[in-house]
């Protein structure tokens, strides 16, 4: 049977039987003859495999895999099984590249990048997926025969062989053998080591670690990058509510107001996320759209305020803010560059704008807006266009997309996005300064070089505006005055939010 090895392997690695979905998934596959479907070799292990060749090309694993997955009739367990697998061979491969060197007898960059990527899936089968090492290895072989040629088969049996004789942990111990500390913490939780440093001078940078306790943080959080993260949904406020979603099958989240986290299913099977009520949204975006809304804000005239979010694309913070916009009696407008993100943003915002709440949307260049309109706004996001190092676990293949060079490059942009925000904002209202990324030169660093330049602005210390789900203020947020969230301790995504308050000038 082709994929006993997979129901098992999925079985043993969640520790529990999942429900038969097959009969009613995959008819063709079924129907094929055993004989058959070893030439073609398993559906699954052929869809993760061609997701994979296709991010080689540039392609997102999210956006790829589901559409391979239906091509291929892949559902149920048969789609579970293929999902991991390709996330973690393209996460991991920091890791399974030194093994499969070690076991090639040659560098990766001399076996044909098809053949490399047929072995890594091998390898996570092996060391990340406790699949049966049999299993692993017969079934890898027969989609190298159909994917690679016969004389590839015969090198990835060999590959496998050799890696099937040790445990994940020797392996480890093997190839970071001699390494330098972040050198082996790279390899073994698979970053960059670019990322490996710039992640340690974060924990120290930001509070969340001291000399002594950072190795052991460090660990923890390039442990959970590797974590798939769970889905948080948000219920937005005056559109659904929590106990909507919890009836939906969701459970409470401890750390918003306004959210839950769906243990298991499809979240666009509930009504109120297909309707954009509600939406899947990391609890920290949800926590600092909410912190803007909730800041002080001096001398509001009689018109209400007006609400300026300059980086809005896809819309999810926009979405959240136009319905606290809405019960506060102010205006959005939700501003972006690119005209495709702004269509986006039209469409997270639907339900928002079909209940009342006013959003104007529009594609500019934020950096324009401060002397298009100087001085105009009370609540100034900006949501900076970052390196997303703060998010890697929900994208396998973003760690390996970046570079230190695109930190330098994406500062010079948030300075500029940061004075223009600042300039757009009236005496007395405040700016929120964003990132999905804790690197020092994305967040402090751009926050204090900008306020350096200025003597019309102060920042505040945010803090006190990060309210978890029961009113009391979020646990280890950091020295302050800046708030970072780290996925290790709120299993959150690693965002980064400032708060600014424009003086007279
Ligand atoms: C981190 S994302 C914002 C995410 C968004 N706030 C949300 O919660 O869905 C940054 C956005 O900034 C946009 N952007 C980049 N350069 C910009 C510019 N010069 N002016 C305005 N937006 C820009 C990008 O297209 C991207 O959509």
């Amino acid at each position: 049977m082709a994929d006993d090895s997979h129901e098992r392997g999925f079985r043993n690695a969640r520790g529990r039987q999942r429900p038969d979905v097959r009969r009613s998934g995959n008819r063709s596959r079924s129907a094929s003859r055993p004989a058959e479907r070893r030439r073609e070799g398993d559906p699954a292990r052929r869809a993760a495999y061609d997701v994979m060749r296709a991010v080689e090309r540039g392609a997102y694993a999210n956006l790829e895999l589901p559409r391979i997955l239906r091509n291929a009739g892949l559902t149920g367990r048969d789609a579970a099984f293929a999902t991991e697998l390709t996330y973690g061979a393209i996460r991991m491969h920091g890791l399974y590249d030194p093994v499969i060197e070690l076991a090639a007898g040659r560098p990766v960059g001399q076996i044909d990048p098809p053949v490399l990527a047929t072995a890594r899936l091998g390898v996570h089968q092996l060391l990340g997926m406790r699949v049966p090492p049999h299993a692993a290895a017969s079934e890898t072989v027969a989609l190298a025969r159909s994917v690679n040629g016969a004389g590839a088969a015969g090198f990835v049996n060999a590959v496998l062989r050799r890696a099937s004789e040790r445990s994940r942990e020797e392996w480890v111990a093997e190839v970071t053998a001699g390494r330098e500390r972040a050198d082996a913490l790279a390899v073994e939780y698979s970053h960059p080591v670019w990322v490996v440093r710039a992640l340690r001078s974060a924990l120290l940078g930001h509070g969340a670690s001291d000399a002594e306790a950072v190795d052991a943080d460090l660990v923890g959080l390039l442990a959970a990058d590797n974590d798939p993260p769970r889905v948080s949904l948000v219920a937005r406020p005056g559109l659904a509510d929590v106990g909507e979603l919890l009836e939906a099958g969701a459970e409470a989240s401890e750390l918003s107001p306004v959210g839950a986290v769906l243990p298991g299913g499809d979240p666009a099977s509930i009504a109120a996320v297909r309707q954009t009520r509600a939406a899947v949204q990391d609890e920290g975006s949800q926590l600092l759209a909410l912190a803007l809304a909730a800041a002080h804000v001096d001398d509001v005239g009689d018109e209400g305020e007006q609400w300026l979010d300059l980086c809005a694309g896809p819309g999810g913070k926009s979405a959240l803010l136009a319905v606290l916009a809405q019960q506060q009696g102010a205006v959005l407008f939700a501003n972006e560059v690119s005209e495709h993100r702004t269509e986006l943003v039209r469409s997270t915002l639907r339900a928002a704008i079909d209940a009342g709440a006013e959003v104007m949307i529009g594609t500019g260049d934020g950096r324009d807006l401060g002397q298009e309109e100087p001085d105009t706004y009370d609540r100034v996001l900006v949501d900076a266009p970052c390196t997303g190092l703060g998010a890697l676990r929900r994208r396998p293949e973003a760690r390996w997309r970046r570079s230190a060079s695109d930190v330098s490059d994406l500062a010079a942009l948030q300075r500029e996005l940061l004075t223009s925000a600042i300039d757009a904002t009236r005496p007395g209202g405040v700016i929120g300064y964003a990132t999905c990324s804790p690197h020092l030169a994305e967040t402090t660093t751009v926050v204090a070089d900008v306020l350096g330049g200025r003597s019309d602005v102060v920042q505040e210390d945010a803090r006190p505006l990060f309210r978890d789900a029961r009113g009391a203020q979020v646990d280890g947020l950091g020295d302050g005055p800046s708030v970072q969230l780290w996925p290790h301790l709120h299993g959150t995504d690693a965002m980064f939010f400032a708060l600014i308050r424009k003086t007279a000038p």
